[in-house]
């Protein structure tokens, strides 16, 4: 299936939602009008890493968010991946992806599961603990959130019911770009899926982000790399690849997971 897809690849406004609410219709309607099926946006776009003052800024219950999202979807005809957002959440906060398809109905929410303590979010935010898995055009997919994906038997597990395409939104800092791209071919290699990753530029007051949003192939290869200046951009990707991977060399079949821990 061919399937077309936008990376929005933004800058944040530190602790300021308004202004990154405003951010986004126009790259769903620049998203649209490049005839994308989807588009992706980074990692905690509403507020960024202002953790000290969530208990202001996050969204409650994400509704602002989902009714967005979900407007957008409806109104420009694609699927909107969210990114993620802070979330507030039955006492607590939660770095969280909300994903909508045409129709304006969602597909999937995922809170994200491995918490980043280097950038303080094991002291402010709860871990999640679920899966997501959801469709576009009919293909499988799943969804992690930046740190996630240096735990391969995480996105492992993600993938092991025909997950075709694994999403990454994130704010990854400029110092570990050449870790980000080499993780995220790994990951597509060892999965032998499609991986699309949409990383935030600019800088907050702890870390200037290098953006590098990416598409790579089930073989690992970089199809499209992003620089660090804040853009959108589409590429479209043919999910049978996954197919002649998977049939080539069957790494699913060949799992020993009886010995694995
Ligand atoms: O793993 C890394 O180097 C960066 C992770 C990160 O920035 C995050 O999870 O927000």
């Amino acid at each position: 299936m061919k399937i077309s897809i936008s990376l929005a690849q933004l800058d944040i406004y530190f602790g300021d939602p308004d202004k990154n609410f405003a951010q986004i219709e126009p790259a769903v309607k620049m998203a649209a009008e490049q005839h994308a099926d989807i588009v992706i946006f980074p990692e905690m776009w509403n507020t960024g890493y202002d953790l000290t003052r969530f208990g202001e800024i996050a969204d409650p219950e994400g509704k602002r968010t989902k009714a967005l999202l979900s407007n957008l979807a409806k109104k420009y005809q694609l699927t909107v991946h969210g990114g993620s957002v802070a979330v507030a959440r039955d006492g607590a906060f939660y770095n969280t992806t909300y994903i909508f398809g045409p129709d304006g109905k969602q597909l999937a929410t995922y809170e994200k599961v491995h918490l980043f303590g280097l950038m303080r979010e094991d002291k402010y935010l709860a871990a999640g603990h679920e899966e997501d898995h959801f469709q576009i055009k009919g293909v499988d997919a799943t969804s992690v959130i930046c740190y996630d994906i240096r735990f391969p038997e995480w996105l492992r597990t993600l993938s092991l019911d025909n997950s075709r395409i694994i999403f990454v939104p994130a704010e990854w800092p400029t110092s570990r770009i050449p870790q980000w791209r080499r993780l995220l071919a790994a990951r597509a290699i060892e999965n032998q899926s499609f991986v699309v990753a949409v990383n935030r530029v600019g800088n907050d007051p702890d870390n200037p982000f290098g953006g590098h949003s990416g598409v790579y192939n089930p073989m690992g290869d970089e199809l499209l790399s992003l620089d660090d200046q804040p853009q959108l951009k589409t590429i479209t990707i043919d999910t049978d690849e996954t197919d002649d991977a998977r049939g080539f060399m069957p790494v699913f079949a060949d799992r020993r997971p009886e010995l694995y821990r």
